[in-house]
């Protein structure tokens, strides 16, 4: 056995993370570690890698003790890893991420060449070839997290940790990185493979642990365990699976209309883009991350400016109009990046559900605190979110139950318009569930709803209508009824529609 985490406790105050957790690893392993949002597996494997410490228990390597008092400790010790949130410069080449801390050098300058030569041969080495001299604000979010790996790789990292790693990926770009995390097992690399999504689970683990309220329910080898008896172990429960009802469609809640912006680059950022979205319909946009969604929801929500075209909410121009009036107006957002746009990290869990409820909640200029608590207590147990309590900042919420209070906290705005972007992204199935319900009930109660999201199935799923856009344009329009994610991926990809 290469690694053995040996009955590891770790307590913030009265919130137990981890609680005399076994875990283990043998070389050339994949381990998926499982488990609701706020299960402990970030907090585990912060500690294997030196940034937190644990309250008790220890880490053997090699059969030896060891302690790491911060990540530098960790690597070398061999042990790296790739966080949710990629960690790159993004003015800088792919070679120079790579090389970032220990640069090859020549007399007392940075030799670039020589990085080029090191990255180009460590790609090509391990499966998964770069072009060294690319910057990484040019790549696609794929091969940001291939030189992610790569430079854990290039620090010599035996133990790589990978904290969901798809989330952000292209069903393709998926597939790639599976490959090539089983070529690196095979190589004699070790994984821990923290993942929701059980069914790339059960395509790379040879073994997998679940953990529930920071204790381990199971240890088991993939080929004995299927997703539906994982997501027991995990969830204690069966899922209850939704069903959706009949579309009643009604008037028009958001029109775009000929919406272009140039953008700084000498590509358009988006061209000519007209769509709609009608009470009681979810509209779904797929694409691959960064062919203009990002963009077009913040355009329609007022944080871009736009060069040409409409925008009009419930008949009302709101093109060029300011975030505030447009949510006065009936919007609420879900974003796409919860830390940027969604929380103020250092306020708490309450602060944070008021966000946006102030109105409501306030009576010549004092705040009603009880009945503020109240509306977020409800959504704590409604969502299941997992805090130790409502004063609890937001920075010690785990991803996914961030996630869920924003989710949360803008279905409560109870707007006619709901910009739902990337609703799901790090939230355990349980939840999934949870918040594709919410959604749809939104919908059923008249709600006009546009869905981004780079997870096919929850496109196919939630969507009545489904939009593709590439690069910048909205290059198809299928019904969801009819739709296949074969024909979904291809226009994605850039393919034309057929029949
Ligand atoms: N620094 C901290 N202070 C207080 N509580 C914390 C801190 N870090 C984590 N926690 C709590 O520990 C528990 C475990 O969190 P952790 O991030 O490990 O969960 P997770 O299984 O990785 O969840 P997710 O799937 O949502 O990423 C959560 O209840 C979280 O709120």
């Amino acid at each position: 056995m290469l690694l053995q985490m040996d009955s590891i406790t770790k307590s913030y105050g009265s919130v137990t993370a981890n609680s005399q957790v076994q875990f283990s690893l043998n070389r050339g392993e994949i381990h998926a570690l499982v488990g609701e949002n706020g299960a402990g597996k970030t907090t585990l494997m912060r500690i294997l890698y030196g940034m937190e410490s644990p309250t008790s228990g220890e880490i053997l390597l090699d059969g030896k003790a060891v302690s790491f008092a911060s990540p530098a400790d960790a690597i070398k010790h061999r042990i790296g890893m790739v966080h949710q949130h990629f960690m790159l410069f993004p003015t800088f080449t792919i070679a120079e991420n790579i090389v970032i801390g220990r640069e090859p050098s020549k007399g007392i300058g940075f030799d670039r060449k020589a990085a080029a030569a090191e990255t180009e041969r460590i790609g090509k080495l391990y499966g998964m070839p770069v072009d060294p001299w690319k910057k990484v604000a040019d790549c696609s979010l794929g091969m940001q997290q291939r030189v992610e790996i790569l430079k854990v790789l290039y620090q010599g990292a035996e133990v790589i940790i990978l904290d969901e790693p798809t989330g952000v990926l292209t069903p393709l770009e998926v597939k790639e990185l599976l490959v090539a995390i089983k070529g690196l097992a095979a190589q004699g690399k070790s994984f821990v493979l923290i993942s929701h999504k059980l069914q790339e689970i059960m395509e790379v683990a040879d073994r997998v642990t679940v953990l529930r309220d920071g204790k381990v329910t199971g240890t088991v080898d993939a080929k004995d365990t299927n997703a539906e008896d994982l997501s027991r172990l995990m969830v204690g429960r069966d899922l209850i699976h939704i069903s959706r009802n009949e579309a009643s469609r009604g008037k028009k809640v958001l029109e775009v209309a000929g919406l272009s912006i140039k953008g700084a680059k000498t590509k358009p950022v988006l061209t000519n883009i007209s769509l709609h979205v009608d009470e009681g319909e979810i509209v779904g946009i797929a694409g691959i991350s960064g062919n203009g969604q990002s963009e077009l929801i913040q355009a329609i929500s007022g944080l871009m400016k736009t060069d040409h075209g409409v925008i009009k909410l419930l008949g009302q121009d709101v093109t060029g109009a300011s975030v505030g009036s447009i949510r006065e107006r009936g919007l609420a957002h879900i974003p796409e990046d919860r830390y940027q746009w969604g929380v103020a990290k250092d306020a708490t869990v309450t602060e944070n559900g008021l966000m946006g409820h102030t109105d409501r909640h306030q009576k010549l200029g004092i705040l009603n605190g009880s009945g503020i608590r109240g509306m977020v207590s409800e959504w704590v147990s409604r969502f299941g979110i997992k805090t130790g309590s409502l004063s609890t900042k937001a920075q010690f919420l785990s991803g996914g139950n961030l996630q869920k209070l924003i989710v949360a906290r803008e279905l409560a705005q109870h707007t006619p318009f709901l910009i739902a972007a990337e609703p799901t992204r790090g939230v355990d199935v349980g939840a999934m569930e949870i918040i594709h319900g919410e959604l749809l009930k939104k919908r059923d109660e008249k709600g006009a709803i546009l869905l981004i999201s780079s997870e096919l199935t929850e496109i196919l799923k939630l969507s009545d209508r489904i939009l593709i856009m590439y690069e910048g344009q909205i290059v198809g329009e299928l019904d969801a009824e009819s739709a296949t994610e074969e024909q979904i991926s291809l226009l994605m990809a850039g393919g034309k529609a057929v029949g």
